[in-house]
């Protein structure tokens, strides 16, 4: 069996990090790295939706990722996700992954058009030989994009050797089980909602991916500590925290990672805001944002 222990754990999606004029930051993107070290996370997750990739060029994804890489290699396991909706591009990435030492390479089906299994199989086997030596995750969020991992299409990506499992972003906690069941402990299956991460976990997820992770890690490594401790009690009481940030934070005009950018920076953190077409924050978010702040410094301090 392999030793998957590295991705076992807590992995922030990293967020976009911008100047001011909206360029990638190479500055910024190590200050959040580091910050997220410091926070004790296993790893990080760079380029995914939360990383804005949707709305990057090719060579701004491999800006970002060599910045993470400057601080983060050698010290946290690093996922990094290269799809970019055609195969080339995506290779193109993948390459540069593997070249930069990343642990692992992720991909999202192609989006759009809904391909069948075998374009999609076809798509990410493409991707995975250009990262020869690299793991490779697949990324299955149905709701954005268009297409589910089918158990049959899992079995036959399976059959490369350097699939080691599935981000799972899809909401029924029970698909975790179905794809832990196919390869067990000789896989990894991580649970993507953050809003119901202690549920995914208890039914089977190696480690959690999340969006929300960045804004308050202590809370996702204290509620991960609690169910390891199986303290279920005290896991569900941070969880519950844990939504009610998550619900408070969307409720805004500017979009959830503009909102998260902003508590970074008010407290002490500037990363930038969001690219359009993401809505950014307006100045009737501001009481809105202060009062997630301190939810989550709240959260924090009761722990
Ligand atoms: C749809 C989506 O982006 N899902 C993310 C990844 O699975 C989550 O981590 C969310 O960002 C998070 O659960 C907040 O809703
Ligand atoms: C949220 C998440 O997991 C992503 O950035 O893709």
């Amino acid at each position: 069996m392999r030793d998957l222990e590295k991705y076992r754990g807590i992995i922030p999606a990293f967020y976009a990090c911008y100047e001011d004029d909206g360029s990638v930051s190479a500055e910024r993107t190590q200050a959040l790295t580091q910050h997220l070290i410091d926070k004790n996370v296993k790893g990080v997750y760079v380029c995914g939706s939360s990383g804005e990739c949707i709305y990057q060029s090719k060579e701004e994804r491999k800006l970002i990722l060599e910045n993470v890489m400057k601080i983060a290699k050698g010290k946290i396991t690093v996922i990094a996700h290269v799809a970019c909706n055609n195969t080339a591009d995506s290779q193109e990435l993948a390459a540069h992954a593997e070249s930069l030492g990343v642990d692992a390479i992720a991909s999202i089906p192609p989006i759009y058009f809904h391909l069948p299994d075998h374009a999609i199989a076809q798509y990410w086997n493409d991707i995975s030989s250009a990262a020869p030596n690299t793991d490779f995750i697949i990324y299955n969020i149905p709701q954005l994009a268009g297409v589910a991992l089918s158990i049959p299409l899992y079995k036959e990506m399976l059959k490369n050797p350097n699939v080691i499992g599935v981000k799972n972003s899809s909401m029924p906690v029970q698909d975790i089980q179905m794809f832990k069941d196919v390869k067990g402990d000789d896989s990894v299956v991580f649970n993507g909602p953050d809003e119901q991460f202690i549920s995914g976990r208890l039914i089977g997820a190696d480690g959690g991916i999340g969006g929300t992770y960045a804004v308050m890690p202590e809370l996702f490594l204290a509620a991960d500590e609690a169910l390891k401790a199986g303290n279920i009690a005290r896991a569900k009481e941070i969880q519950y925290k844990i939504d009610r940030i998550i619900y408070a934070m969307c409720s805004c005009h500017g979009n959830l990672y503009a909102v998260m950018k902003e508590i970074l920076k008010m407290n002490g953190l500037n990363i930038g805001g969001v690219r359009k077409p993401l809505a950014s924050i307006i100045p009737e978010d501001m009481p809105q944002i202060e009062k997630c702040r301190e939810m989550i410094s709240t959260a924090i301090a009761q722990l």
